[in-house]
């Protein structure tokens, strides 16, 4: 049975199509060498860590297939500021429209109002969403291994490399990540979500985390909601954590960030 991520794939295919029918990668390139310089999304999360403290990327997220409405009218600034106040290292934008409600709007208009890194987390598969990316003020982008070989996540990593941004490489299971070892990225995202069963277990990270080559970055990705999560996390050396949902619906998301942030 297909899941949710072969679905985003599949009309991942025509959106790519079309950004190819209307942009060429020429004028692509020319707007990401006109935009204002990357911010450091691996280099952040590196001073946070050795402070002892806990790096955040905390992600703007309106809905998704694993939970339907989360925020529909969420104001993207409004959000990111929210992030900011409570000491997030780095913030993830959704610019995916049809299942998460994102665009590239929210990407470039987050970009001008706050000082953080941005990861574009978008479904790449191929070099021009790259370009796309960084001519909107990422500074970071997504490899989902479940979704491309290693020849394509390769070029998106040497695309994302060429124009100054880091890529995570997202895994979700041991072959996964034995590919991600060999791979010229060093910051590497487990993500918890189990895309077919549709159910998050921090025991993914617990399995995985030990299994990571050495220079690599954890990032302990999905399901984490309060800080005993971040506790038990932390128990496998991970001090990076990507979180959506829990922040989008928390009623104080300055306080629930700093005391992720915080948690020990
Ligand atoms: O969130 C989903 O339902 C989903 C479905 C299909 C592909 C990707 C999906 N999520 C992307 C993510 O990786 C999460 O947005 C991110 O890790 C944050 O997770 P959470 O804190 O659980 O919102």
């Amino acid at each position: 049975m297909a899941t949710a991520l072969d679905r985003i794939i599949e009309y991942k295919r025509d959106e790519v199509a079309a950004l190819k029918a209307n942009r060429s990668m020429e004028s692509l390139l020319a707007d990401a060498a006109a935009a204002s310089p990357t911010r450091g999304f691996a280099r952040r999360m590196s001073d946070i860590v050795s402070s002892g403290e806990n790096a955040l990327i905390c992600e703007l997220k309106r809905k998704s297939p694993s939970a339907g409405e989360i925020m529909p009218g969420a104001d993207p600034v409004a959000i990111a500021k929210d992030y900011e106040n409570g000491g997030a290292a780095c913030l993830s934008i959704l610019t995916d429209f049809q299942s998460f409600g994102g665009s590239l709007g929210d990407l470039a208009a987050v970009r001008a109002a706050v000082d953080l890194p941005l990861l574009r987390k978008e479904f790449m598969i191929d070099v021009i969403q790259v370009a796309e990316a960084r001519a909107f003020g990422a500074d970071a982008i997504l490899v989902i291994l479940s979704a491309v070989d290693d020849a394509l996540a390769r070029d998106l990593i040497g695309a994302a490399t060429d124009l100054g941004m880091d890529a995570i490489v997202e895994v979700h299971e041991e072959d996964e990540l034995e590919r991600a070892n060999a791979l010229p990225s060093a910051l590497i995202g487990i993500n918890n979500r189990d895309l077919k069963r549709m159910v998050t277990e921090l025991e993914t990270t617990e399995r995985l985390a030990g299994r990571l080559a050495p220079g690599k970055s954890l990032i302990s990705e999905s399901g984490i909601s309060e800080p005993a999560h971040i506790v038990r996390l932390r128990k496998t050396g991970a001090q990076r954590f990507l979180i959506g949902e829990s922040l989008m619906k928390s009623s104080d998301r300055q306080l629930q960030c700093e005391n992720l942030r915080k948690a020990s």
